[in-house]
């Protein structure tokens, strides 16, 4: 008899597809179905069967499979959502919303339709509004439709941070509130190496700089590849996200989510702090704000929401 895992299905086989579904498998979280558009169903097979073909040599057990058809999909307990364009150097991720606003809203019908119980996380650009255009496509819950942006910000965050006071990575931790745009918000104050306060190992000047480098982020990875954007830490959050569902941890990651009436905003899709676990979304973890991270959080949250309203 087949061994019954669990299942994740990822629309988009483009770069951080692709190294989601591996790294997914490579976790041994589920079975993964890869899908993309029927013009490029071989390609899709083909990048399946090689990933598969790791397995062996990795020692993972995964099924995985490239498709077309949403067929395959069926009963899925996740779906991430990582189809559309990526932005191009001298662009910003709201240029993408036409385009990616369209497309999350005939793949999600297509994920409505063969896993109704699914928890949607979702990747593509401008990845508040696309989540919040998933959102009301899918009439799912706010708890099955999450967005991914605060687990690479504060990854990018920490590896600057790790680089800056030469400490292993695993000790720093840190919060990003707000878009994920260039005016996201590195909360400082919340932000230790080993339960030591930043703010008491790193100048301000260097604190600074750091943030800043973060918020450009994603612009500094696409300015250096020249033709497409960041995929393997965005693909290396995204499984943790996937991993904390499935395996019910309730672990403490940002994400984004619906807001209605958290941090004093309502009916906006933001990245926060969350508990994730078995039902998606848990629980939405309120921070205490000063006046000027508040100050920070609304020019954030601004911004989202000009990009929202194009989706509306
Ligand atoms: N939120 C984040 O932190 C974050 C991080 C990295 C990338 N992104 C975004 O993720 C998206 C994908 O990036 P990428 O580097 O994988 O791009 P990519 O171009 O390599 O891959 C995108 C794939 O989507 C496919 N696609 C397009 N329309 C589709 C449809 N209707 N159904 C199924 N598949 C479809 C394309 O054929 C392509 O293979 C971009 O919008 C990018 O900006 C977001
Ligand atoms: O910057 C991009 O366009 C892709 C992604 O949002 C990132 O932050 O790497």
């Amino acid at each position: 008899m087949a061994i019954q895992r669990r299942k994740v299905s990822v629309i988009g086989a483009g770069f951080t597809g692709a190294t989601t579904a591996l790294m997914v498998a490579q976790k041994e979280l589920a079975d993964v179905v890869l899908v993309d558009i029927p013009e490029l169903e071989n390609q899709t097979k083909g990048k399946a069967l090689d990933m598969l073909e790791a397995s062996p040599v990795q020692g993972f057990d995964a099924q995985i499979i490239g498709t077309a058809d949403y067929k395959d999909t069926a009963d899925s307990d996740i779906v991430v959502i990582t189809a559309g364009i990526a932005r191009k150097p001298g662009m910003s991720r709201d240029d993408l919303v036409a385009t990616n606003a369209k497309i999350m809203k005939s793949v999600t019908k297509e994920i409505v339709t063969y896993s109704p119980n699914a928890i949607i996380v979702v990747l593509t650009n401008p990845v508040d509004a696309m989540t919040y255009a998933v959102y009301q496509a899918s009439g799912f819950p706010k708890e099955r439709v999450i967005g991914q942006s605060g687990i690479l910000d504060t990854a990018r965050f920490r590896t600057f941070i790790a680089q800056e006071v030469n400490l292993s990575v695993k000790d720093i931790t840190g919060f990003v509130l707000g878009g994920h745009g260039d005016d996201m918000v590195p909360l400082i104050r919340y932000s230790y190496a080993g339960g030591v306060p930043l703010e008491t190992l790193v100048s301000k000047e260097r604190l600074d700089a750091i943030v800043e480098r973060t918020r450009k982020g994603g612009g500094e990875i696409v300015n250096l590849l020249g033709n497409g954007s960041a995929y393997y830490a965005p693909a290396a959050s995204l499984a943790e996200m996937v991993e904390a569902i499935l395996k019910d941890q309730r672990r403490v990651l940002p994400a984004i989510t619906l807001l209605e009436g958290e941090y004093g905003y309502d009916g906006i899709y933001l990245g926060v702090p969350t508990v994730l676990g078995g039902a998606g979304l848990e629980k939405i973890i309120e921070l205490d704000l000063t006046d000027e991270e508040k100050a920070a959080l609304d020019k954030s949250v601004e911004s989202v929401k000009k990009v929202m309203d194009l989706v509306d």
